[in-house]
């Protein structure tokens, strides 16, 4: 293990931590007891959430102690039951070679952002496909490197969950194939818990033959992925670092782009404030980002720049 770079270790650590959280998620479901509290406007933590972000952080801390690892959930207990630890990487993923670049990393060059689950509001709803455990990992403030776990897929085999991994300079795992959008269409995905005006406006703009309207950054990361979708775009605050980071990486690494709805990437540093007030656009491999861009109205990116 030693043997390898340490972001290699680290990703590989991450697609175990979330693929525990991710048991964790289907265990709470299955007792029923939610817990469910109220953050805020639109904004729900359950039980499944504090757990599983326990669950990760305890695990990465244990094995990266001088990394910082920011969880969407806050400080929480790490005393964890014993069997929440992961003490594996994943040997799969640590048979892929390391990009040059990313070879002679230190712990304090990392942030890892946590989104213990995403798609809350779509797990109490049940719309369970859409829920996914978000592990980023930047490397001087850019995100690298990403994991984002399914836990409610069903494969083909009748297994559930499934864990995809990104690494810029890389590629992707853990998803197949990896086809591009239908050409002559245009397919947007967006949210379907947090629209508002400003949000409407971008996508009526666009004039896209579709819009799926689906839970979690993400879900519809993965949309993207599996060339369901062209584009997803979100003109609104209300994502934050760590909606971000891991699917940022992972598509990136794919060939495909994230940013702002200014066209600007974020930064994941570890003093970084957390919301992403401008807003989401992103395009996946093969489409024309800077088209989709310029369509977005001026006026859509001056009023949401004006709220930075
Ligand atoms: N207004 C908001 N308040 C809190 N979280 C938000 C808000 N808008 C988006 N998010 C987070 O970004 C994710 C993607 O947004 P959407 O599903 O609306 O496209 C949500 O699942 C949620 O993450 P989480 O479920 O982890 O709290
Ligand atoms: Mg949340
Ligand atoms: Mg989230
Ligand atoms: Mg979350």
């Amino acid at each position: 293990m030693a043997q390898h770079p340490l972001l290699m270790r680290v990703v590989a650590f991450s697609i175990t931590a979330a693929n525990r959280a991710g048991e964790i998620i289907r265990e709470v479901l299955n007792k029923g007891e939610l817990g469910i509290v109220d953050k805020g406007k639109d904004d729900l933590q359950t039980e499944a959430d504090r757990s599983a972000q326990r669950c990760i952080v305890a695990s990465l801390n244990r094995h990266f102690p001088k990394v910082k690892v920011i969880g969407e959930e806050g400080a929480m207990d790490l005393k964890i039951p014993p069997e929440w630890l992961t003490n594996e990487a994943d040997s799969d993923f640590l048979r892929n070679k390391c990009p040059d670049s990313l070879k002679n990393i230190t712990e304090e060059d990392l942030v890892i952002w946590v989104d213990p689950l995403d798609g809350t509001s779509e797990y109490t709803q049940g719309f369970l496909e859409h829920v996914t455990v978000l592990i980023g990992v930047s490397v001087n403030e850019k995100a690298v490197g990403g994991v984002i776990h399914q836990p409610f897929f069903k494969t083909d085999s009748g297994a559930i969950g499934r864990t995809i991994w990104g690494v810029k300079g890389m590629g992707i795992g853990g998803i197949e194939p990896t086809t591009t959008p239908p050409d002559g269409r245009f397919v947007v995905t967006t949210t379907r818990s947090h629209s508002n005006a400003l949000v409407q406006s971008a996508l009526d703009a666009l004039k896209p033959d579709e819009v799926l309207r689906v839970g979690g950054a993400g879900y519809k990361i993965i949309q993207l992925l599996e060339g369901k979708a062209h584009a997803y775009v979100f003109a609104s605050a209300g994502c934050k670092k760590w909606d971000t980071c891991a699917p940022e990486a992972v598509l990136e690494a794919n060939g495909g782009i994230l940013t702002d709805i200014m066209g600007n990437h974020y930064l994941y540093g570890k003093n970084v404030a957390f919301p992403n007030k401008g807003g989401v656009l992103a395009t996946a491999k093969g489409v024309n980002y800077q088209e989709v861009l310029n369509k977005i109205p001026t006026q859509v990116k001056e009023t949401i720049s004006k709220k930075l």
